[in-house]
């Protein structure tokens, strides 16, 4: 009888994050009873720093000491958000995405301070009331159809977010439904965005699970995991971003989905920082690599390339 194998979680050790990863154990375990988990929570370089993550060279801020660890052998599967894994460069030498988990929802809530009665729309918020967002995704948004509200920049995980929101240090944020499901504080939502008015940012709602490439163990224990279209739909997203070279502080937002004869639908948008230029494009396509190579190509001749480069990086 062979030792059981053992699977070392590696994970921000947000509140967020820590139920995700309960997730990830869970199926786990549902798909092989006998594998042994433990979790590895990090406090990464983008949780202790509180001001722009463009200075701590973006998103991989979120990642990169999971990443480090997964390559030194301290853990044998990483949990990551996939809206946190940047797309412009790839994955990390030596790793590769072993399954992503079925999606959760993808769009963006508005929530009010606790005790406010509630139910209260983006449009029907008084004008320069304080929103309080630090993705440039989700200010170019508010800026092109609410450019009477005033984002304010905020950051921290979740749990942090609310808390300073019912202090009253901001009238409202903007956050994922699947963040807030996942920390059971869905009833804080006033209002789900629409996909048109709010679109999401590559990835939303989808978890990647990272082993290292050597590591066919680990990678045979969690491909058990893997949704086939939520694979479809992000790799289709994530081509986008590589071929547009965005960064963390793009605002691009794209998402895809799959019609019921099986073609994706990939949407996505460029927007310039201030929301007066909107690049728009929608196809599809039954292989997501060509999908999301051609709408880039699309955004592309529309001028994507100048508006995200015209924003500092
Ligand atoms: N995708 C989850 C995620 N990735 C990074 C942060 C923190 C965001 C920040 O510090 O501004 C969060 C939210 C959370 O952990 O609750």
């Amino acid at each position: 009888m062979s030792d059981p194998q053992l699977i070392r979680i590696g994970a921000r050790s947000s509140p967020m994050s820590l139920a995700q990863v309960e997730r990830v154990r869970a199926e786990l375990a549902a798909a092989h009873p006998g594998i042994v988990t433990e979790v590895v929570p990090f406090t990464t370089s983008g949780d202790r720093w509180s001001g722009a993550l463009v200075e701590l060279g973006g998103k991989g801020a979120f990642t990169r000491e999971i990443d480090e660890a997964l390559l030194s052998g301290a853990v044998d599967l990483a949990v990551h958000c996939v809206k946190d894994v940047p797309g412009d460069r790839p994955v990390p030498a030596g790793t590769v995405f072993a399954a992503y988990l079925k999606r959760d929802d993808l769009r963006d809530a508005l929530v009010l301070p606790a005790g406010h009665p509630g139910g209260l729309t983006l449009a029907e918020l008084p004008p320069g009331t304080r929103i309080g967002t630090s993705s440039v995704r989700r200010v170019a948004q508010l800026a092109q159809r609410y450019p009477q509200l005033e984002p304010v920049p905020f950051r921290g995980n979740a749990n942090s977010r609310l808390a300073k929101l019912d202090a009253g240090e901001v009238d409202a944020v903007l956050l994922a439904v699947s963040g807030l499901e996942r920390i059971g504080l869905s009833h804080r939502i006033s209002q789900v965005l629409d996909v048109e008015q709010m679109m999401p940012a590559v990835g939303s709602g989808t978890l990647v699970l990272q082993c290292r490439a050597e590591d066919q163990r680990s990678i045979e224990a969690v491909s058990a995991l893997n949704d086939a279209e939520t694979y479809r739909q992000t790799t289709a997203e994530r081509m986008l971003l590589h071929v547009l070279q965005g960064h963390c502080n793009s605002p691009i937002a794209a998402f895809a989905t799959t019609e019921f004869d099986g073609r994706l639908s990939l949407r996505a948008r460029v927007f310039s920082p201030d929301g007066k230029t909107v690049l728009d494009a929608h196809e599809w396509d039954r292989n997501a690599h060509a999908l999301g190579t051609s709408v880039a190509a699309t955004l592309l001749r529309q001028g994507a390339h100048e508006v995200i480069n015209a924003i500092p990086h």
